[in-house]
């Protein structure tokens, strides 16, 4: 029994010999016409350290190694995902639910931005409905033969994030940092919350780590040494991944390009996943 027992089960997460009620399960089930193998989260302490566009290149990563790939964007009020694989077409549905749309390469895409008028409409909609929207893309869109879905979770550990670890069977994530950020806070946050969800921690990804000397292709960490590693260790993460900064991508991204865009940093958290 936990130190801090109130003795109500029904809101507690902690198994014990004392539990009076099972464990609150909060799981959705998916359409049923939906197949998902693997569900992984993309998630990050706070905005613009660079989680959608790592979504995108995972997603394109393992798409390229031939496994059926779908990205859905919890990201509702900052959708990216559809500009970075240049996707101006809107989602569609019919009469048994809504369909993804299929990138060039034939990735399955929902996001918001594919639902709106316009995607420079604001979403100015509170906790719950945001909530609930990521539950339907889950539960109403139909997801057919997917190997990999990638979720591109909302920054933080807010009320969203939590309501899509509850009400999607997420297997693993992926923390995505940058060397600027409280690293070691973050990277603690994200583990606390993955462990209270019971979910794994896949790997840690390290994004604007270095830029490349165009020159002499030395490697310079323009916010100074990166302790990344260190921290992995104490918390028995491995650092799967370290992204440069690459104006190419970003350029990539604007276009609507980034599945033309040749890499191979993720190849590593590739090899994982398979695993
Ligand atoms: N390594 C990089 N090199 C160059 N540009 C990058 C890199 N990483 C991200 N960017 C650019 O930075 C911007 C923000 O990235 P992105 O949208 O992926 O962040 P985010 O963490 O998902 O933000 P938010 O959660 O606020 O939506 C994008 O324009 C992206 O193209």
């Amino acid at each position: 029994m936990s130190k801090s027992c109130d003795n109500n089960c029904g809101a507690c997460s902690e198994e014990c010999n004392e539990r009076t009620s099972p464990i609150n399960n909060f799981l959705e089930k998916p359409h049923e016409l939906s197949s998902i193998k693997k569900v992984i989260g993309i998630v990050s302490g706070k905005g613009g350290v660079g989680k959608s566009l790592v979504t995108s290149m995972l997603a394109v990563t393992m798409n390229k190694r031939g496994y059926n790939t779908a990205i859905l964007d919890a990201d509702i009020t900052g959708p990216s995902i559809p500009k970075a694989f240049g996707i101006d077409k809107k989602a569609v549905g019919n009469e048994l639910g809504l369909l993804p749309v299929k990138s060039k390469t034939g990735i399955d895409i929902m996001s918001l931005n594919l639902l709106l008028e316009s995607d420079t409409d604001p979403v100015v909609w509170r906790g719950p409905i945001i909530a609930g929207t990521v539950k339907q893309f889950w539960k109403d869109v139909i997801w057919k033969d997917i190997d990999y879905m990638f979720i591109d979770m909302p920054p933080g550990t807010g009320d969203v994030p939590l309501t899509v670890f509850q009400s999607i069977p997420v297997d693993g994530i992926i923390v995505v940092t940058s060397p600027q950020e409280l690293v070691s806070m973050i990277v603690a946050k994200a583990v606390k919350m993955a462990e209270m969800m019971n979910i794994p921690v896949i790997g840690l990804v390290e994004n604007m780590s270095y830029i490349k000397c165009p020159d002499c292709d030395k490697k310079i960490n323009v916010f100074g040494e990166s302790n990344i590693g260190a921290i992995g260790e104490k918390h028995n993460i491995e650092v799967l991944a370290k992204l440069p900064i690459e104006p190419e991508i970003a350029q990539a991204c604007d276009k609507g390009m980034i599945e033309f865009f040749d890499f191979n940093w993720l190849d590593t958290i590739a090899e994982v996943l398979e695993k």
